[in-house]
């Protein structure tokens, strides 16, 4: 039988955020340029002469699936929980906005971009999101539960 493989594809993007009721600085309206390491596991293609033989997914189709999926959205954009005073000033000005709707927390990013990622139908094995260099959150495919992530979302009900 064929062996499994991980194969890593690395992004970055721009994007500013606000964690309102923090204890320290991140209470403040900053930014990060994220670090987001896309890592996918399955047996190579065995397919003789095709493209992709040899390979688990294509890095280029990685590259072009992600960037549709996460990285277009929160390029270059604010990333929201909904409670932040400055959104409704962003709206008006036309800014870029993604309404994530949970706390933006390296933790829940990281849990958002694997969901994404699996529904999209890529054999993900793990996220990791850096959100400094020294700071990092890292989530399995395989903790993710199909319903989507565990965080609570902004304006939702926190009761079961
Ligand atoms: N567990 C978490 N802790 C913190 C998060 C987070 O998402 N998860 N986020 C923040 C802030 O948003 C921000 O990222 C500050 O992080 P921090 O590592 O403290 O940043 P520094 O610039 O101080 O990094 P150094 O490399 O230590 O200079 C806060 N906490
Ligand atoms: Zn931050």
């Amino acid at each position: 039988m064929l062996n499994e493989v991980s194969v890593c594809k690395i992004f970055t993007f721009d994007a500013a955020h606000q964690l309102i009721g923090h204890k320290g600085k991140c209470s403040n309206l900053h930014g990060h340029t994220y670090k987001l390491e896309v890592v996918l596991k399955g047996v190579p293609s065995v397919q003789e002469g095709h493209s992709d033989e040899g390979f688990v997914v294509d890095f280029s189709d990685i590259k072009a699936r992600v960037q549709e999926v996460l990285i277009d959205r929160l390029d270059h954009a604010f990333l929201a929980t909904g409670n932040e005073p400055v959104l409704e000033s962003l709206y008006s000005s036309g800014s870029k906005v993604a309404q994530l709707s949970f706390r933006t927390t390296a933790e829940n990013l990281s849990s958002y971009a694997a969901y994404e990622l699996k529904k999209a139908g890529l054999p993900l094995y793990s996220v990791k999101l850096w959100e400094t260099p020294t700071s990092w959150a890292e989530v399995l495919s395989e903790d993710i539960p199909i319903e989507g992530p565990s965080y609570r979302l902004y304006g939702g009900c926190d009761c079961e």
